[in-house]
């Protein structure tokens, strides 16, 4: 499967609870599986048996800690174990004991680590129960993994973090009571990241990339509990994710996605419009109907201003124009119904996207809106309350921030967990529904702000950034993280994405279905050409991707 399904913690936990409550596992069992993956990949990484410092917290993480001890110890490691004093879970304390058996524990400090020699380090100090900072002690200890000490910097061994780096918020990607997007200084790089059953959010967003290193995801034989609550419904607000890219495109319900069929019509693969502004910023919104056409939208109407017409003039000559000058001359353009969808806002200019939305929404088109129409949506809250369900908003964070300042402010501020939600993290969960609706992550996260927005707008909403993240109205959310590209990062590159999604609207993908796949489409095509790319090359690369996709 091309798309993974992604957890938040607490769909984490509740589906552990699920699975026990079943009957189907014990939590200790789950542990021994959990720390046997662990140990597993260290083993096919490093197989050379060396010196391991595992670094072990109070609870099930720990717990997890202390098999990966046991394991390595029994496959000649020679192992070290920090651990805590309090370990209050019986599982994690069952392990802690089990382990004794065979070695010694020191206590966890960053004195006690300052001498340490090992070849490897686990760091199995907080998983997904993290929900504050770290705490003086345990933040010397992380600066320690992160290459600093009092005396001097060292380069600390290879780091493997149990599910993650402690620290790091497993909902947002952030680093609990860090400056929010700010890698600061010696924040430990894991090499190897192993995570159970799923990745969570917090692998994918922000600094969670960064930190984590190549990332593995271990089956501990969770697979058969279903993702249904109480009731037997299955949860609506799923999250998928892009990991193994190209399957998922080529079928859906064994129909061809992207393919097109032999003897199939030009409109039978839709007609987009692109709509242009005035007179010298027509470059936008051309690598716009460029990246439409290479994406397969059957036929394309470039639509300036008559005045500008003379600038639209050159090449794609596949590229059709159509002067459309105000409001009234839009609405009768969008009488024609084989126009299937509309893109709106590269160099279009505010005050023209502002007088073209509001025929364009009433029209009800599938329609990309991004750059101008942004600004200029954000100006008119009587159009915004025009959006609906075929509607496709692609703000980068500036634009966001001036759609949705509230739910901007909330992405900038540490939320810190009410302490009804850190109790309800101890109540045992009976169902889906209250698991979720009890216990958020500790930190407002880049997937809550467009889920918020999208509901809120009634339309599908695409964050742009290296973690990009798509969220429809009814919850539904995808996360595209491309930190492999950053070369994507390049002016007009934002033009061709709105492009390539009016070009897939208009071949009749769903709006959620035509955003995530034009977000992948966009950064394979970036990934193809590599590094040096500007925004003209991607539309090119399109035909490239396909080929490699087998379409
Ligand atoms: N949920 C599951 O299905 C499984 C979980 N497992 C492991 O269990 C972990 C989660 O275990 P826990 O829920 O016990 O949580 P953690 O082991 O991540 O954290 C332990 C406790 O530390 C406390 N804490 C949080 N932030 C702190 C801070 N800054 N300073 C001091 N204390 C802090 C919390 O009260 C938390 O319960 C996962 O990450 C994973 O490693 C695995 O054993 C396998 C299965
Ligand atoms: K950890």
């Amino acid at each position: 499967m091309g798309w993974t399904e992604v957890l938040t913690t607490a769909e984490m936990r509740a589906l552990e609870t699920a699975a026990m409550a079943s009957g189907a596992v014990m939590g200790l069992e789950l542990m021994e599986r959990a720390g046997t993956a662990v140990a597993g990949a260290i083993r096919l990484r490093w197989p050379k048996a060396g010196r391991v410092t595992v670094l072990c917290g109070p609870g099930n993480n720990g717990g997890d800690g202390y098999v990966v001890a046991r394991q390595l110890a029994q496959a000649g490691w020679r192992v070290r174990v920090l651990g805590m004093d309090n370990t209050p879970g019986p599982d994690a304390a069952a392990m802690k004991r089990r382990w004794a058996e065979m070695g010694g524990i020191e206590p966890l400090t960053a004195a006690a680590l300052g001498s340490d020699l090992s070849d490897l380090v686990v760091d199995a100090i907080f998983g997904t129960g993290m929900t504050r900072p770290l705490d003086r002690e345990m933040a010397l200890v992380s600066r320690w993994m992160g290459g600093w000490t009092p005396a001097r910097a060292v380069t600390p061994p290879p780091i493997v973090a149990v599910d993650a780096v402690s620290g790091l918020c497993l909902d947002s990607g952030a680093w609990l009571g860090g400056e929010r997007g700010d890698p600061g200084g010696n924040l430990p790089r894991a090499a190897l990241t192993v995570t159970f059953h799923a990745p969570k959010v917090g692998h994918l967003l922000e600094l969670g990339p960064v930190l984590g290193g190549e990332l593995v995801v271990a089956d501990i034989g969770l697979k058969t509990t279903s993702f249904r609550d109480a009731e037997g419904q299955i949860w609506s607000e799923r999250t998928l994710a892009v990991m193994d890219p190209p399957r998922h495109l080529q079928q859906d319900r064994g129909q061809p996605l992207l393919g097109k069929r032999a003897g199939s019509h030009k409109f039978d693969h839709g007609h987009a419009l692109i709509v242009a502004g005035t007179a010298g910023q027509g470059g936008a919104a051309r690598l716009s109907a460029r990246a439409a056409l290479r994406v397969g939208a059957g036929l394309v109407t470039l639509a300036p201003p008559a005045d500008a017409m003379a600038e639209h003039s050159g090449p794609p000559d596949a590229l059709m124009r159509r002067a459309v000058d105000d409001a009234a001359a839009l609405s009768r353009l969008l009488g024609d119904d084989r126009l299937r969808a509309v893109c709106l806002g590269p160099g279009c200019g505010t005050e023209r996207a502002a007088a073209l939305l509001e025929p364009l929404l009433a029209s009800r088109r599938p329609a990309v809106l991004d750059a101008d129409a942004l600004t200029a949506l954000a100006g008119h809250p009587a159009i915004f309350e025009g959006l609906h369900g075929g509607c496709v908003l692609t703000p980068h964070m500036g634009e966001f921030r001036r759609l949705f300042p509230d739910l901007a402010a909330r992405l900038d501020t540490p939320r810190p967990r009410s302490p009804a939600q850190e109790s309800a993290q101890t109540v045992a969960l009976q169902t889906w529904r209250q698991a979720l609706a009890d216990m958020r992550g500790p930190l407002y996260s880049r997937l809550d702000a467009a889920r918020e927005a999208a509901a809120r707008s009634g339309a599908v909403v695409l964050l742009k950034g290296p973690d990009t993240v798509i969220a429809a109205p009814d919850g539904q959310a995808r996360i595209h993280s491309a930190f492999d590209v950053p070369w994507l990062a390049t002016a007009g590159a934002g033009d061709v994405l709105a492009g390539i999604i009016a070009g897939l609207l208009a071949r009749g993908l769903p709006p959620l279905e035509a955003v995530a796949t034009g977000a992948f489409l966009h950064a394979a095509a970036a990934r193809r050409f590599g590094p040096g790319l500007i925004a003209d090359d991607l539309p090119e690369q399109l035909p490239g991707v396909f080929r490699d996709l087998g379409l």
